[in-house]
C-alpha cells in the first residue's frame, strides 16, 4: 500500500497529492497515468516519471476497471484484522435501507475513505461505511452504501466489495434494493423476494467479469440459472408469514437498467412484456459476482413506487429519490426484521 492515504491520494515523492477521485481538490484530478507521464517526458523524449512502481502500481488500480486478486486479498486482510473477526454473511443495503446495519453489534465500522482502494459513495442514502459485528449470533458484514454504475463506476469496481466480502470469509450475500413495481398486483411497502432477473446492462454488452478471467474467484463462463437461493427464499416466506407479512410479499423478477434516468412509459412496457417485476439500476452486477465466486445469495427489493405502464399527466405518478428514500424509511422495521431472522436461521444451520 506505499504511496496511498486513506482517500485513496498517491502521494508523490515530492509530498503532492494526486487524487483519484474527480471531487478530490488536486490539480491533478483523475487524470490516467499517461497523462502524468506525459508531463515527465524529456527533450530527448525519454520518459523520467518522478512516481514510485509502487506509485504507478497505485495509480493504475484507481483508473483500471479490474481489481487484481492480491489487492482485493490486500482490502480483505485490512477489513479482517481491522474488525479482528471474520464474517459469513454479507448485506449490501439498497437505498434508504442503511438501518439494516445498525441493528449489528459490537460494531467496528469503517469508512469507505478510509479502506485502501475502496471507491467512494456518492448517492444520498447510502452513507459509505461498512460495518462488521455480530447479528443474531453470527458475524456479518453490511455495506451501508453500494456502488451504481451511473455513479461513474464501471460494474467490475461496483461489484469489487463482494470479492472483498468473499475473500474476508462471507459465504452468504444478501442484497437489498429499493425498486418500482411493475407487477400491477405490486403495492408501495411491499416486499419481493427475487427469483431471477433480466441483466439489461448484460443485454448492452456490459458485465462486471469482463477482462481477463481469475480463475482463484471462478470460472470463465459461470450459469446463472438457480443463482437465487431456494432454501432461503422458502425460509424468507416462512418468516414473512410468522410476521403477518405474507400478503405484502411477493417472489419475482428484478431488472436493472443503468439509470439515473428512470424509465420511460415504453421500458416499463417493454419490461413488462418481458416478465420483468420490478425494476432498479442495482444488484444484478453484484449477484452475478457473487456468483461467479461460489457465494449463496438471496436478494430483495423493497418496492418503493408503482411503475403505471399508462400515459399519464399527473406529476404525483412520476418515481422520484425522495420518495424511494421514505418509503424505505417506513418499511425499515419489516427490512430488518426480515434480514435478522434469515440469518438467524442460517447461524442455527451452522
Ligand atoms: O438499488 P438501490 O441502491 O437500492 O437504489 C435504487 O434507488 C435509486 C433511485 O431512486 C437507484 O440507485 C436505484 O437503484
Ligand atoms: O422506479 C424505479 N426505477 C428504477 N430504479 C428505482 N429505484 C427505486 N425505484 C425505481
Amino acid at each position: 500500500m506505499t504511496g496511498y492515504n486513506s482517500k485513496g491520494d498517491v502521494a508523490t515523492s515530492n509530498g503532492n497529492h494526486r487524487n483519484g477521485h474527480s471531487n478530490g481538490s488536486s490539480s491533478n484530478g483523475d487524470r490516467p497515468a499517461d497523462d502524468l507521464a506525459q508531463e515527465n517526458q524529456t527533450d530527448n523524449g525519454r520518459i523520467q516519471c518522478s512516481l514510485t512502481p509502487e506509485e504507478l502500481r497505485a495509480l493504475r488500480v484507481l483508473n483500471e476497471d479490474t481489481y487484481p486478486y492480491e489487492v482485493i486479498q490486500e482490502i480483505a486482510d485490512f477489513i479482517v484484522k481491522g474488525a479482528g473477526m471474520r464474517p459469513k454473511i454479507g448485506i449490501i443495503c439498497g437505498s434508504g435501507l442503511g438501518s439494516l446495519a445498525d441493528i449489528i453489534q459490537d460494531a467496528k465500522i469503517f469508512e469507505y475513505e478510509k479502506i485502501p482502494n475502496f471507491p467512494v459513495s456518492t448517492v444520498e442514502g447510502h452513507a459509505g461505511k461498512l460495518v462488521v459485528g455480530h447479528l443474531e449470533g453470527a458475524i456479518v458484514m453490511a455495506m451501508q452504501g453500494r456502488f451504481h454504475f451511473y455513479e461513474g463506476y464501471p460494474l467490475a469496481k461496483c461489484s469489487m466489495p463482494v470479492r472483498v466480502m468473499k475473500l474476508c470469509g462471507v459465504e452468504y450475500l444478501f442484497a437489498t434494493n429499493a425498486a418500482g413495481g411493475i407487477n400491477p398486483k405490486f403495492a408501495v411497502g411491499d416486499i419481493m423476494l427475487m427469483h431471477d432477473h433480466v441483466n439489461m446492462l448484460g443485454f448492452a454488452g456490459n458485465s462486471p467479469l469482463q477482462g481477463p478471467n481469475d480463475p482463484r474467484f471462478g470460472p470463465r463462463f459461470p450459469a446463472l440459472v438457480n443463482s437465487y437461493n431456494k432454501d432461503l427464499i422458502n425460509k424468507a416466506l416462512e418468516i414473512g408469514k410468522s410476521m403477518g407479512i405474507e400478503s405484502n410479499m411477493h417472489v419475482g423478477v428484478y431488472s436493472c437498467l443503468g439509470g439515473p434516468t428512470y424509465e420511460t412509459i415504453a421500458e416499463l412496457k417493454a419490461l413488462r412484456m418481458m416478465g420483468v417485476d420490478a425494476v432498479g439500476m442495482s444488484t444484478v452486477h453484484e449477484v452475478i459476482t457473487a456468483r461467479h465466486c461460489d457465494m449463496k445469495v438471496f436478494a430483495f427489493s423493497l418496492i418503493t413506487n408503482k411503475c403505471s405502464t399508462e400515459y399519464s399527466d399527473k406529476k404525483d405518478e412520476e418515481a422520484n429519490h425522495d420518495e424511494v428514500m421514505s418509503v424505505a424509511k417506513n418499511r425499515q422495521k419489516a427490512c430488518c426484521e426480515l434480514v435478522a431472522r434469515l440469518v438467524r436461521e442460517i447461524h442455527a444451520q451452522s
